[in-house]
């Protein structure tokens, strides 16, 4: 039976239950719930702090977890990424208050300053690789946009969605973002792939195209075929076949849904006609 530890709570918690349902597995109904079988699916899930999630990977006590890719880094377990999982995206990164005398806009203004972080060990690792030392590094749980007005730090490195949080705060980000991070399935580094990680692995990836990608069908010239599936290659290969009684052909294909607008004015323009587009409910490729 494959152990996978599942977020239980925070932002990743209520995203990562969702993908799993959808992939077909029991998701727990109460949030008190700690263990819950699905032994329909040869699974068995372990509600966990995100930030235990890699612990318990990495000592090999479950098999394979859900987290962001950021607490994973900053645990230091030994466990690595096996598949990005599209959600709860976000960038980590340097923030600094705006409008003081000495304004610290680069990163290397950071040597003998104070960065208030909840993940310290990424941060320490970042400034140690950029050969910059900080007065000090202070681990705060939360809420880190706070630290400087509140006197305990002259900089914070945390994580950026809209960025809402630091205006509100009187902070600006500076410097590249020291990483960009999603939800991510997770494994042990050097063991053997456990038993079930594939179908589990397939599952996922079906939900994940399913949310990225829509179906679009279209009518199209026999003339402008060509051009049509140039817009349009889909992920390996459009379907075309032969309308009846018509040198015109319909397509089905792949597109990705952020694209979607984009896409049928591009074919609108070559001549393609009766665009539809569909939403893929569930997907196995
Ligand atoms: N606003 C956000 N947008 C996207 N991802 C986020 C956001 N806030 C946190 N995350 C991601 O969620 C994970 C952190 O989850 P965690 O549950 O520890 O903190 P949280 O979501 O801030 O919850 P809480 O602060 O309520 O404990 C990280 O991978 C982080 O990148
Ligand atoms: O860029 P934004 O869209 O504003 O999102 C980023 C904020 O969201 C998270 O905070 P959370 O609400 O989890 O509070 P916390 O700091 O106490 O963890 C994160 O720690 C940032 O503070
Ligand atoms: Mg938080």
């Amino acid at each position: 039976m494959l152990r996978i530890a599942v977020p239980n709570k925070g932002s990743l918690s209520g995203p990562a239950s969702e993908m799993l349902r959808e992939a077909g597995y029991r998701q727990r109904r109460d949030t008190r719930e700690l263990v819950l079988a699905d032994p329909e699916n040869d699974v068995e899930f372990f509600f966990l702090r995100p930030r235990d999630v890699a612990v318990y990977v990495g000592t090999g006590t479950v098999d394979v977890g859900i987290t962001g890719r950021d607490l994973m880094l900053d645990s230091g377990a030994d466990a690595v990424e096996h598949l990005g999982l599209g959600f709860a995206r976000s960038t980590f990164r340097y923030a600094a208050p705006v409008g003081t005398e000495q304004p610290v806009t680069e990163i290397a203004h950071i040597a003998g300053r104070r960065v208030a972080s909840s993940y310290t060990t990424l941060v320490a690792q970042h400034l140690a690789k950029q050969g910059v030392e900080p007065a000090a590094i202070v681990h705060l749980d939360g809420a880190v946009e706070s630290s400087v007005r509140l006197g305990v730090a002259d900089v914070i490195a945390d994580v950026v969605e809209t960025g809402t949080t630091l205006r509100a705060a009187g902070l600006e980000v500076f410097g590249e973002p020291i990483l960009r991070s999603e939800a991510v399935l997770i494994r042990r580094s050097d063991a053997e792939p456990p038993a079930g990680l594939e179908v589990l692995t397939r599952r996922l990836e079906g939900v994940i195209t399913a949310r990225e990608y829509v179906l679009m069908d279209y009518v199209v010239p026999a003339a402008r075929l060509e051009d049509a599936v140039a817009i349009t290659p889909g992920k390996e290969s459009p379907t075309v076949s032969e309308q009846h009684h018509s040198d015109a052909y319909a397509v089905r294909v792949m597109v990705p849904r952020r694209e979607t607008n984009r896409i049928m004015d591009a074919l609108y323009d070559v001549g393609a006609r009766a665009i539809i587009v569909t939403s893929i409910h569930a997907s196995r490729l």
